[in-house]
């Protein structure tokens, strides 16, 4: 997967180059690159904002520049593939199931502005190229979209094939489809470690047991536990079929 981010801010997106992301970009399952907005500004100033029309707080970011940035990143004619994303406040929620649905994308190119936004025309003149996504990341305010695609790029890359180790896997992820059996679709519960007495805090001895099908029982019961406590929206949204007799006898 190609990803294109264009920022005022390139050095915001830095830790991109560590860990997890860092890895499979060095392993070339990622192909990330970052621009600088102001490389497609002709100006003296290079200017990327102006006042809004009709007054207003803030700035506007001008459309001609990420025109052109998006223009020169997908020239006209090589659209297949690629989705535009947009993060803004008003976008709709960024979920599992939309990180899912962008790692099917073959290119990602994000758009994350800063000021009061981009100029809608922008948005609108691109939807005419290729499919945009105006994405959030939750109910709060941020005071521009790099954040927003550190967890987007994150959450889409981890889901790659090869990204994530042998040891770990998707498959139980927290948030994922429930239908899928296993965690799925449930908080994570509590996970321990060594050493067994710690604090005067003793590790569940079901963990201890080396009894895989009862420890299994265990961390889903714990699960569902965390899920009803802290997430009810998540119980009422689970598939029936993915909830097996014991389950339902909580
Ligand atoms: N995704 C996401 C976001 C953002 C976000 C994302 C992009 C931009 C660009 C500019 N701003 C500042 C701004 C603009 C308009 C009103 N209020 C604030 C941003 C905020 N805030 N909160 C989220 N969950």
């Amino acid at each position: 997967m190609r990803i294109d981010i264009v920022t005022i801010f390139p050095e915001y997106l830095a830790p991109l180059d560590v860990s997890l992301i860092g890895k499979a970009a060095a392993a070339g399952i990622l192909d990330i690159r970052v621009h600088e907005l102001r490389t497609w500004t002709h100006d003296r100033h290079n200017t990327v904002d102006d006042s809004p029309c009709g007054g207003g707080p803030g700035m506007v970011m001008k459309p001609e520049p990420w025109w052109e940035a998006l223009t020169g990143l997908v020239p006209p004619g090589t659209e297949a593939g690629t989705r535009l994303i947009v993060p803004t406040p008003s976008g709709r929620p960024f979920t599992q199931r939309v990180a899912e649905d962008l790692a099917t994308a073959s290119h990602l190119v994000f758009a994350p502005a800063r000021y009061e936004g981009i100029d809608r025309r922008f948005v609108e003149a691109a939807a005419e190229r290729m499919p945009v996504e105006e994405l959030s990341i939750g109910d709060y305010v941020l005071a521009g979209g790099e954040v927003a695609v550190l967890v987007m790029v994150e959450a889409v890359g981890r889901l790659l094939p090869g990204v994530l180790g042998n040891a770990e896997s998707a498959k139980d992820d927290s948030f994922g489809h429930a239908s899928e059996g296993g965690m799925a679709g449930l908080l994570e519960g509590p996970v321990y470690t060594k050493p067994a007495t710690w604090d005067g805090r003793e590790v569940p001895p079901v963990l201890l047991s080396g009894n895989h099908a009862v420890i299994a029982r265990w961390r889903r019961d714990e699960a569902l536990r965390r899920t009803a406590a802290m997430r009810p929206d998540l119980i009422e949204g689970l598939d029936p079929d993915a909830l097996d007799k014991k389950d339902r006898a909580r």
